[in-house]
């Protein structure tokens, strides 16, 4: 496995890195991005066993289509090391870095993993990082960490957490992870890196989940970390382009074409300006139902 820069990214699925049934089946739900968890969804005395699990899984584990992340234990704490060393020699595509507070830490984990690959015989730059932003000071300098090193993939904005570093709780509306979700984004954008949003744990809540989706994805994010596989389809359901929208921006397209043939750049498409901006996001909308297998080579529908 190699890690890929740019792919698509909605769906990003924690799978406790301890528990066999869960890892052995997890391919089948057709999530982007599966995340094999050794950190907090796994007690102390599982540590070693879930490590070992986890690396087992990656050499023999058919997980479809799946990018492979996993989120080893903090810097803080006496599993990283081998975390890190079992996973480079696994073949992971993506390394998560829990709790990250400065770009020094991410410096570290990548002179680890140049360590590691060294070590094995193995070939540099394959394996992708990214950072969980889960405190106050992680937020503050999502700007560093997002620019810290070419081989970042993503910055992951992790409430649970965050919420409890900030003396608060996650509410229904969101306004306590509002500043750290503007953040984030903000820090990834600048550095052309995936932003992904936190996870949603009331899976009895759908309108709720929902609620949430349709707005981190109108903010601009990439994608969402997700728990269970329930949710795997809301979000593709919020982040999938629309027939209609796809229509529109095919209209858009052909209209600055055809202005472009007219030695324009701006022309009127129903009443509506079209210019530069109005055809990336189009050409964007279109990158997205390719990926998504909505629309074929030609452009014809072939979504449901
Ligand atoms: C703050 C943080 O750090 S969050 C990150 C750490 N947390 C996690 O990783 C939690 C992962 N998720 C889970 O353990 C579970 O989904 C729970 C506890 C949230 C809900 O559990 P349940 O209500 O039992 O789930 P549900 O009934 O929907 O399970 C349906 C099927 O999906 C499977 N499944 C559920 N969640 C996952 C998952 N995350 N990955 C893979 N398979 C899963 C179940 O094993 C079950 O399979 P089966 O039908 O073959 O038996
Ligand atoms: O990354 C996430 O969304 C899950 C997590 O660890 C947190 O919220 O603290
Ligand atoms: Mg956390």
């Amino acid at each position: 496995m190699t890690y890929v820069k740019n792919r698509l990214r909605r769906t990003m699925m924690f799978v406790p890195g301890n528990n066999p049934a869960m890892i052995k089946d997890c391919g089948i739900y057709g999530a982007d991005s599966i995340m094999l968890d050794l950190e907090d969804s796994v007690s102390l005395t599982e540590k070693d066993a879930a490590r070992m699990l986890v690396y087992e899984a990656i050499k023999t584990v058919d997980f479809g289509g799946s990018e492979i992340v996993v989120r080893v234990n903090g810097q803080d704490t006496p599993f990283y090391d081998e975390d890190v060393k079992a996973m480079v020699k696994a073949g992971v595509d993506v390394i998560r870095l829990p709790k990250t507070e400065s770009a020094a830490m991410i410096q570290k984990l990548v002179k680890d993993i140049e360590h590691w690959e060294d070590e094995f015989g193995i070939e540099k730059g394959t394996i992708g990082v990214m950072a969980a932003i889960e405190s106050a000071k992680g937020v503050l300098h999502a700007p560093e960490i997002a620019e810290s090193t070419p081989l970042m993939m993503g910055l992951a904005v992790s409430g649970e957490d965050y919420t409890a570093d900030m003396h608060t709780h996650r509410y229904p509306d969101g306004r306590e992870l509002e500043f750290a979700r503007n953040m984030v984004l903000q820090a990834a954008r600048s550095a052309d890196v995936y932003a992904f949003d936190t996870v949603f744990s009331n899976m009895k809540d759908t309108e709720g989940f929902y609620r949430e989706t349709n707005y981190i994805h109108e903010l601009g994010y990439d994608g969402k970390s997700l728990v269970n596989p329930r949710q795997i389809a809301m979000v593709n359901k919020v982040f999938n382009p629309t027939k209609e929208e796809i229509e529109n921006a095919q209209n858009v397209e052909n209209a600055i074409r055809e202005a472009k043939a007219k030695g324009s750049g701006v022309i009127s498409m129903n009443g509506k300006m079209v210019d530069k901006p109005v055809v990336e996001k189009a050409t964007r909308v279109l990158q997205t139902a390719k990926a998504s297998n909505l629309i074929d080579e030609e452009g014809n529908y072939i979504g449901e």
